[in-house]
């Protein structure tokens, strides 16, 4: 079964900001303690991100053995973290504007066995006032079964643009405790 996900006639295709970096330039994490991205997290993806062509970034993910769901292959639900991360990110490379994920939804068209390395291209499809339409495909890249041609899973999401008051409500709870306010305004 395949997505039924479509895009409105009113969607607006952003330009690229007038320094955008281009191809191939690294996209810092955006907050160090983030479960996708963030060096600050022992138990996360650690995802890589990289500029990719037009409104496109890609992301790698190394599939650890504790990314496990059923016996010898990826969790699920890992790789729609690995999507959401994916297609937040390149709403932020393409609109420099903080989002959170409000819709989203993911094709598993194959298993994906661990020691896999994953290329995840995600994209902006467009804008609608603060929704941001979003896409992305997974290929393995190295690794058991690895065929940069084939298409592992697919996913669409919709985002939308927040002012940094939405993570200030979080502040007092970052790593889950209350504690000392922490600087969230990297997100
Ligand atoms: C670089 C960054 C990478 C980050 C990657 C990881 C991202 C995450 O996982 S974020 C965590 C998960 N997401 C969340 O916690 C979000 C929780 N939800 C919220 O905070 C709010 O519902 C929020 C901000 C999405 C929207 O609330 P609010 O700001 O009041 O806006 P609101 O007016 O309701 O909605 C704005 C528009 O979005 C639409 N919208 C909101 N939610 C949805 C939804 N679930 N589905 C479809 N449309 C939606 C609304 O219909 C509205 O559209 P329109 O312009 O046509 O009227």
């Amino acid at each position: 079964m395949s997505s039924t996900w479509t895009l409105p006639d009113d969607l607006v295709v952003p330009e690229l900001p007038a320094d955008h970096p281009g191809p191939g330039a690294p996209i810092p994490q955006h907050w160090g303690r983030c479960f996708g991205c963030g060096d600050d997290q022992p138990s996360g993806l650690k995802m890589d991100f990289v500029i990719g062509e037009g409104l496109e970034v890609i992301g790698r993910l190394e599939v650890a053995n504790r990314f496990q769901g059923g016996p010898g292959f990826i969790h699920g639900g890992i790789l729609m973290t690995a999507f959401d991360e994916a297609q937040g990110m390149a709403c932020s490379a393409a609109l420099r504007a903080a989002v959170v994920t409000g819709h989203f939804e993911t094709d598993f068209a194959r298993p994906i066995p661990l020691g896999s390395v994953l290329e995840i291209r995600a994209r902006v499809e467009g804008t609608v006032r603060r929704k941001v339409y979003t896409s992305a495909d997974a290929r393995i890249v190295d690794g058991p079964l690895a065929d940069p041609e084939v298409v592992v899973a697919s996913s669409s999401g919709l985002f939308v643009t927040v002012g940094h008051e939405h993570f200030e409500k979080g502040r007092r709870f970052a790593d889950g405790l209350p504690g000392p306010d922490r600087d969230v305004s990297a997100f």
